[in-house]
């Protein structure tokens, strides 16, 4: 959906310019004026979903054209388990081809010890290179993920809510000593495919714990798209109260209208 906006950025707003040519400036003024902060996660979350396996070249040409468009935060890919997702298997060649520019932030979504394992041996190798003089490294960032109902983290984990907590702080742990920054995701923080309503204490208490592990933002995610804006604002207000607006970011769906400013 953060794909949707910058899209829509990009067509409404800057008409006259292709996304591949709109120039890095122009795209991070006009996110500014609109007070959004864009964390694109096409290659991510849009890619996982697709019937087949994308060409790593595809994958890689697609990320080289969205930061060259401007994005300044782009989720590249998974570490996670083939088996579970084979559309993200490589994303360890994606990352290490993707032509990196200064400033921008490369994230890769990391379940588990293994993934930031797998990902710490790519970046040592990085470390050991003349590479590591002249050009950023293949990421700096892991999103770690959770869902406000158990039977969602049981489908996308393998796991209850509060095992995934447990695992997922000694990952959020080393990834910081390792320098990296770490961003959190609640899925499913207004409705669950399985349960139905979820409640928003929940939500607060699922991102409360990943603050406190050390993501520096929690993303809430509407993930099946079934919230309405009263829903979502219900939602905040109660993660509110327990965390900064700051640090909160939304992965929800919305539907352009000529009411909304952009
Ligand atoms: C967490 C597991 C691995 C548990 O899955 P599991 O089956 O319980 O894992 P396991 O520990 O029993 O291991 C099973 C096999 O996977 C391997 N394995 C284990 N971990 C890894 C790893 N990291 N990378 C590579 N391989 C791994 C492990 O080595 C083993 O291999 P085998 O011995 O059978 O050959 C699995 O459930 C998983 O990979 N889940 C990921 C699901 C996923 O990616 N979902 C989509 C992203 S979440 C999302 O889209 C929502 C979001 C983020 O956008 C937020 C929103 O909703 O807004």
């Amino acid at each position: 959906m953060l794909t949707q906006i910058s899209r829509n950025l990009l067509q409404r707003r800057l008409p006259s310019i292709a996304s591949t040519q709109c120039s890095k400036r122009t795209y991070a003024t006009e996110a500014k004026r609109h007070l959004v902060n864009i964390v694109e996660v096409g290659p991510r979350d849009g890619l996982q979903n697709e019937k087949g396996v994308i060409p790593v070249s595809v994958k890689v040409e697609l990320i080289n054209r969205l930061s060259l468009a401007g994005c300044q935060n782009i989720e590249t890919g998974s570490f996670v388990s083939p088996k579970w997702v084979p559309q993200m298997a490589g994303t360890a060649e994606v990352i290490t081809d993707i032509e990196r520019i200064p400033n921008v932030h490369y994230a890769v979504l990391v379940p588990n010890a293994k993934g930031l394992e797998n990902l710490s041996t790519l970046l040592a190798a990085y470390n050991s290179s003349e590479l590591a003089e002249t050009t950023p490294p293949p990421a700096d960032e892991i999103s770690i993920f959770t869902a406000a109902t158990d039977a969602f983290t049981r489908a996308n984990l393998n796991t209850s809510i509060s095992e995934s907590l447990i695992r997922l702080a000694p990952v959020a742990k080393s990834a910081i000593d390792m320098g990296l920054r770490v961003r959190g995701y609640v899925s499913v923080a207004i409705a669950c495919p399985y349960t139905g309503a979820v409640s928003p204490e929940k939500v607060r208490e699922v991102a409360k714990e990943l603050i406190e592990m050390g993501c520096y933002e929690v993303s809430l995610g509407d993930t099946v798209g079934m919230g309405t804006p009263a829903q979502v604002s219900t939602m905040l207000e109660e993660v509110k109260k327990d965390i900064p607006v700051e640090k909160l970011a939304g992965h929800v769906s919305v539907i352009f209208n000529k009411s909304l400013p952009f």
